[in-house]
């Protein structure tokens, strides 16, 4: 099975979500998928890095993994802003969400149980 990184970075109480554009779209996590030889906390890196032009600390895993298709599990982990301010580069839309703000949003369907957890956390 390949990874899928989802990061949820958390500043002030709030969780960075990212707005996937088209038919498949909806409110998701920052991330992308691990490449050969890569570790999940480099991918999140790079990919945050590419995404949002954001430097990151990596934490702790969000729970268990879910899966989002025959090839492919998505991993959230937490996250801390170390320098920069996000820039809007691939998604449609980027909002800052504070616990209560959570359901309000369209998040994809694999990312609601890490949205479940991240409530108790933010
Ligand atoms: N990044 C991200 N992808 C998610 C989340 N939830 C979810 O189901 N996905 C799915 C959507 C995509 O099918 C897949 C991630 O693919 P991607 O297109 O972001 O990966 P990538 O940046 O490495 O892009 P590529 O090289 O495949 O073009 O995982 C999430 O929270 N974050």
């Amino acid at each position: 099975m390949k990874t899928v990184v989802g990061v949820a970075v958390v500043e002030d109480g709030r969780v960075l979500a990212a707005y996937r554009p088209g038919p498949e779209g909806g409110w998701e996590f920052p991330g992308g998928k691990v490449e050969p030889g890569e570790t999940d906390e480099q991918a999140a890196v790079r990919e945050i890095r590419e995404e949002l032009d954001l430097e990151i600390k990596v934490g702790e895993s969000l729970g268990a993994g879910v899966d989002i298709s025959a090839e492919y599990r998505l991993h959230v982990y937490l996250a801390t802003v170390l320098s920069g301010d996000p820039v809007l580069r691939e998604h449609s839309e980027l909002r800052w969400f504070a616990a209560a703000e959570l359901d309000e949003a369209d998040w994809l369907v694999p990312d609601r149980p890490f949205v479940r957890e991240l409530r108790t956390r933010l």
